[in-house]
């Protein structure tokens, strides 16, 4: 419920829609059942044969309250609609703007086919918050009451079948269908996600599950999936269509039971006969709009569970960005990171990933981090980028805590070359403009070179994900980016690894002569060329096993020196 005061919270931000369709709707409805009663007593007036300016002034007062209600009408979903779709617009707004610092954190937990699930198919939902359980029993509540006033002047019989009428189409009736509906509508939601998920799944794996001719097989189990889902769907809109029936036959009764009673009441002359078209006609009216009460509940059932399933993601817990910081101008010089007994798990993961570390990087250094595949050096580089946080003590940037560092401050400083870069789709240039979009052409073509891509114009075509780039090349465009990026701090994650050793080296060659003076923290799997190092960390299961320079290492004859032997057996 308190997901759902949230949502309340953001609608009332359009307060002047919201009035409006309450009056337009109020008027709407009042004006119609005024229509039928002038109607009703038009019909029984003129049998009487009245003055001819007394049916005059009738059937002027019908038209008009025609017109009016028209107007209304018109203006009720005019102003509702407007408010349904800002409101929608401002719920998206909002659930983007917080779930974008939880990236990549969210990620962890949630997968991106559910998160598509909530942000279209949950705020999708939430517009019948609005439209169908807002705003509407405001109306109905203040059309009824009018007219149950009204009729009581006329017979306090009627006006109490009235009411009768109201307690069950608005509350007996949905209650009684809320029951069936709220055990459909968990289960509708929930094979809604896991359809998106098999289906996202399906899209990224398509090329794989083709290969391994298993395109078949998960086109099948999506297909059941998506006839599941059908199914529940369709069980679902047959209830709601169930107890709109249901309610319609109650009103279609409390009409019946109007014209008796009334009948009754003017044989035995306590109602004048006149009167009794117009009763019935305004009972006929009423009900109108408590028709769409029936699915009152469901609405209200299936708005309290999107809201709580968007906030479920937006405020979990487990991936709250750290930040909330304020961001921090950071010193435009090479900084000193230094690790402090940390510790870190992945979450859910029992074993500690970083089990206890300390490292000093000096400002102006450059630090190669090797080590067996999965021993940590990636997790590191993560943690001193703020993309982890470490659960047991403290990174320092110069002397001040990461912790105090909002991550965009961090981010801001450093060059980064990860395992794997995402391009975009585009040109070569729009994804290099994303390292500064103040650069020209010239510093871009410059880039390109240097990673020996100069034969790439920056007008090229690149496809989704980068497609129609080799790896090699996909690579070296992310270092061209990291190379044209503002920052004293270099990150590179086996920046070359796809690379032959010619180009490698000649790479290297670069990066070295820009770092100049720079931090650079460096992952590799290869073990040449770390003779310009100024210090070699060996990571084994999250634990420093060696450091040193590459000649203290070799001399020292340990770990390093086993590996590198290794690697000169297998060259
Ligand atoms: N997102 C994640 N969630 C859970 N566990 C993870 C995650 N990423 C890595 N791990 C685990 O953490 C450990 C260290 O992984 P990490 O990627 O840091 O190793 P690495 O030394 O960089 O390996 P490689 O050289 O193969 O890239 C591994 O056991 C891995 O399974």
């Amino acid at each position: 419920m308190r997901s759902l005061q949230k949502i309340i919270k953001l609608m009332l931000l359009e307060k002047k829609d919201i009035l409006l369709a309450i009056i337009c709707g109020f008027v709407a409805g009042i004006s119609s059942v005024a229509l039928f009663a002038a109607s009703g007593y038009l019909i029984s007036k003129a049998a009487l044969t009245p003055p001819f300016y007394t049916l005059i002034i009738l059937t002027s007062a019908v038209k008009l309250l025609g017109l009016i209600k028209a107007g209304a009408k018109y203006g009720e979903r005019l102003y509702s609609h407007r408010a349904t779709f800002t409101i929608l617009s401002n719920l998206r707004i909002t659930f983007f703007e917080k779930l974008e610092p939880l990236v990549p954190h969210l990620f962890r937990k949630y997968t991106s086919g559910d998160l598509l699930a909530r942000i279209v198919g949950d705020v999708e939902s939430l517009q019948n918050f609005f439209l169908r359980v807002f705003y509407p029993p405001i109306v109905l509540l203040l059309v009824f009451i009018s007219t149950v006033f009204f009729a009581s002047f006329y017979s306090a019989a009627i006006a109490v079948i009235m009411l009768v009428g109201f307690l069950l189409t608005t509350i007996a009736i949905p209650a009684l269908f809320y029951l069936r509906q709220a055990k459909l509508s968990g289960k509708v939601k929930q094979e809604r996600g896991a359809l998106s998920i098999e289906v996202t799944e399906f899209m990224y794996g398509f090329r794989d599950l083709k290969l391994f001719q298993q395109l078949q097989t998960k086109e099948t189990q999506l297909l059941e999936q998506s006839e599941t889902y059908l199914k529940q769907q369709k069980q679902e809109n047959i209830n709601k269509a169930y107890s709109q029936s249901v309610n319609g036959f109650i009103t279609s009764i409390v009409s019946w039971f109007v014209l008796a009673v009334g009948a009754y009441l003017v044989a035995n002359g306590e109602l004048d006969g006149i009167f009794l078209a117009m009763l019935v006609m305004i009972s006929l009216t009423v009900f109108e709009p408590a028709a769409p009460m029936a699915v009152f509940p469901i609405y209200m059932e299936e708005s309290k569970s999107a809201a709580t399933r968007l906030y479920d993601v937006a405020e979990d817990p487990d991936i709250q960005a750290d930040d909330g910081k304020m961001p921090i101008e950071l010193l435009d010089r090479a900084p000193e990171i230094s690790l402090q007994q940390i510790s870190f798990s992945y979450m859910g993961d029992w074993r500690a990933t970083i089990p206890d570390l300390s490292l000093t990087i000096p400002a102006g250094s450059k630090t190669a981090l090797i080590g067996a595949s999965g021993s940590g050096k990636s997790t590191l580089l993560q943690l001193i980028l703020k993309m982890q946080q470490v659960q047991v003590g403290e990174i320092h940037w110069n002397n001040q805590s990461l912790a105090t560092i909002d991550a965009a401050s961090i981010w801001q400083q450093t060059k980064v070359v990860l395992q794997e870069n995402h391009l975009f789709y585009g040109t070569i240039r729009d994804n290099l403009l994303l390292a500064d979009n103040q650069l020209d052409d010239q510093q871009m073509e410059k880039a390109l070179a240097e990673v020996n891509l100069g034969h790439l114009a920056l007008d090229a075509n690149v496809s989704e994900n980068g497609e129609n780039l080799s790896g090699g090349e996909k690579q070296r465009l992310a270092i061209a980016r990291a190379l044209l990026k503002k920052g004293n701090l270099w990150i590179l994650d086996e920046p070359t690894s796809s690379l032959d050793a010619q180009t490698e080296q000649m790479i290297y060659q670069h990066i070295f002569e820009q770092v100049d003076g720079d931090t650079l923290l460096l992952v590799s799997h290869r073990l040449y060329g770390l003779e310009k190092m100024d210090q070699i960390i060996v990571m084994d299961h999250g634990n420093i096993v060696e450091s040193g320079s590459y000649y203290e290492l070799m001399e020292k004859r340990g770990y390093f020196y086993q590996m590198k032997i290794l690697e000169r057996s297998l060259l």
